[in-house]
């Protein structure tokens, strides 16, 4: 499984506000309706504060006077306060709820060009579940903060200032009791942030390694359940989600721990202003109806307050959704280093290899390069065959020629053009591929093996391919021939006929050079035989690398190449290898040993 790369401890000094900044591209087309619902919610938190005047006008009024008209009165006006404040939330919610859910779109549609976009090498490093986490969970949670935090913080920020000028109107004294514990909390809130937010991208981490277990696990059903292994496969998933568990109730009990906090201090302090209130209207000092008003004012304030811990809560775990997004948006992308002088220089046509070497980024530093000065030249229109023992390189170098790898050192040609001065989009065009282990999508026949041709390729391109690759018997038999929908990764079709839908997609755009990666390794004999017959009439009219691990594909070729030790040891037609080369008179007598 690749390790997560990102879940390196991050510096104790990332700034939360930093990090959220980010989202500004994001959210500035959305700006306006964001603002206009953070107003809307700040007029109906405010209406919560008019609230308590209301009280003290029917205390000092309606009540003391006895006048049931007047407390009928209060009572309707307490009742329509209630209703808008209602209303405009509900309307807060209306505003933002598209344009949010717009923001989300946008993010995960920008993160999916930019996975498209990232090098081979990115996608080695990291594990799927780790970057699908991030296009799922950590988008919705940028969501939600967007939606709620970043607004309720501001709303209860605004509510909180308006409601202590209120209490310091009323009363002075009681209002600086409110105000002691200020700097405490702030002080409690800062230290939680911190602790928080790193406690947060564990969790986030861990949501990740998970989603990757699962991915690996309903992938390989097969394998888990031919061998046995739900099991073990089981134990491992219960011990990752014993961890995440572990990990969330650490975040419960910091909140829990910040939600105290947060709750008694300020009971204490209004407990203490209640004390003092009471003692200043037994002195006459102050009217009950201020004394109710204040006290109401306090209590309305009590939810903006509290909500402080959990918003700030979900703020961190905004940011550190964020940090992870960006650790896949900042990745570096392939650098596309087409040359508008790109030359065409006047050498021989074909491909060339010249001193080509490569090593792998992430492979140890004291560790060979795989490829070590690959010298290596097949002539135009011609097919040659790249043998060499397992792990020996023959894949990475058939990686290299459509830059799926960069070269670390020397360069190849195709008909005299450097690759690397070459658009990566029109060197794609020009080469197509096979590999081994067949890969097709959830889409039809059709659609999977058009994928190897440009847009305007249609049926009878389609129908050649198939041909070519023996493929058209079988999609023939399909209940919807070549519109049937093949399930997730093909797994609906055997080994052999999603090697020959592979085969057909990389001949259906006859390609000018084509790089076969051992395509036959799934066939049965005559089956094998049959696409090597019509795979002959494709190879004439290109030039071709082709990966063999059997006598019977090495036969395609016109002369062969020997890998070994990173090198090309010999090249010559089969007859003349068998006699000339030991090593490989002995890989094609079928012996199977790891050798390189
Ligand atoms: N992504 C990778 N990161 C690091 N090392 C790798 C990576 N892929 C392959 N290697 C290493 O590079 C070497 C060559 O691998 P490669 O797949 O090219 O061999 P091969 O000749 O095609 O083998 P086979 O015949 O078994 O398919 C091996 O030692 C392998 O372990």
């Amino acid at each position: 499984m690749p390790v997560n790369p990102a879940s390196a401890p991050k510096s104790p000094e990332r700034s939360a506000v930093r990090v959220l900044l980010r989202l500004w591209p994001y959210v500035r087309p959305v700006r306006g309706r964001w603002l206009g619902a953070a107003v809307v919610a700040v007029v109906a938190s405010c209406l919560s504060l008019v609230i308590p005047l209301v009280l003290k006008w029917m205390v000092d009024g309606p009540v003391a006077e006895r006048d049931p008209g007047g407390v009928w009165r209060g009572a309707l006006y307490l009742l329509l306060l209630g209703v808008a404040e209602a209303l405009l939330f509900g309307f807060r919610r209306w505003l933002v709820a598209r344009p949010l859910s717009a923001v989300e779109a946008g993010m995960r549609a920008d993160l999916y060009r930019r996975l498209q976009r990232l090098p081979i090498a990115f996608h080695d490093r990291w594990a799927s579940g780790q970057l699908l986490s991030r296009g799922t969970t950590d988008l919705m949670l940028v969501r939600m903060f967007l939606a709620f935090p970043l607004t309720f913080l501001l709303v209860n920020g605004v509510t909180i200032l308006a409601g202590y000028v209120l209490l310091i109107a009323q009363d002075w004294s009681l209002g600086l009791v409110l105000l002691t514990p200020v700097l405490p909390l702030v002080i409690v809130c800062s230290m939680f942030e911190t602790r928080y937010g790193t406690v947060a991208r564990r969790a986030q981490d861990q949501v990740g390694d998970l989603t990757t277990v699962v991915e690996e696990s309903v992938l390989g059903i097969r394998i888990v359940k031919g061998f046995g292994r739900h099991r073990s496969q089981a134990e491992s998933f219960r011990a990752l989600s014993e961890r995440l568990r572990g990990t969330e109730l650490v975040k419960a009990r910091l909140l829990a721990m910040i939600w105290a906090v947060i709750t008694v201090v300020p009971e204490l302090a209004i407990g203490a202003a209640l004390v003092l209130g009471t003692v200043q209207v037994a002195d006459g000092d102050l009217s009950a109806g201020t004394l109710v008003a204040f006290l109401s004012t306090a209590l309305a304030l009590r939810w903006p307050v509290e909500s402080i811990g959990f918003l700030l809560a979900m703020s961190q775990e905004a940011a550190t959704a964020t940090e992870r997004y960006f650790e896949v948006m900042d990745a570096e992308e392939e650098p596309d280093t087409a040359s508008p002088t790109a030359s065409t220089e006047d050498g021989p046509g074909g491909v060339r290899f010249e001193g080509v070497t490569f090593r792998y980024p992430d492979a140890p530093d004291d560790a060979p390069p795989v490829l070590d000065g690959v010298d290596l030249h097949i002539r135009p229109g011609e097919t040659l065959a790249l043998v060499g023992g397992t792990g020996s390189g023959k894949t990475t170098l058939t990686a290299l020629v459509p830059r799926l790898h960069e070269a670390t050192g020397g360069r190849i040609l195709l008909d005299g053009e450097d690759i690397a001065l070459m658009e990566r989009a029109r060197l794609r065009t020009l080469v197509s591929m096979a590999f081994e282990e067949p890969t097709l999508f959830s889409a039809s026949v059709g659609e999977n093996v058009l994928m190897g041709a440009g847009e305007t390729a249609a049926e009878p391109e389609l129908e050649r391919a198939l041909g070519v690759a023996q493929a058209d018997g079988f999609v023939g038999r399909l209940p919807e021939g070549s519109a049937t929908q093949v399930g997730e990764q093909g797994l609906s079709l055997s080994g052999g006929q999603r090697q020959r839908l592979a085969l057909a997609r990389a001949v259906v755009g006859r390609p000018r050079f084509l790089i076969l990666d051992d395509p036959l390794s799934a066939l049965d004999v005559h089956t094998e035989a049959r696409v090597e017959a019509a795979l002959r009439e494709v190879l004439r009219e290109t030039t071709a690398l082709v990966v063999a691990h059997r006598p019977s594909t090495v036969m395609l070729a016109d002369r062969v190449a020997l890998l070994s030790r990173g090198r090309i040891a010999a090249v010559g037609t089969h007859q003349e290898l068998l006699r000339s080369s030991q090593e490989y008179a002995w890989l094609m007598s079928g012996e199977n040993q790891e050798k390189r």
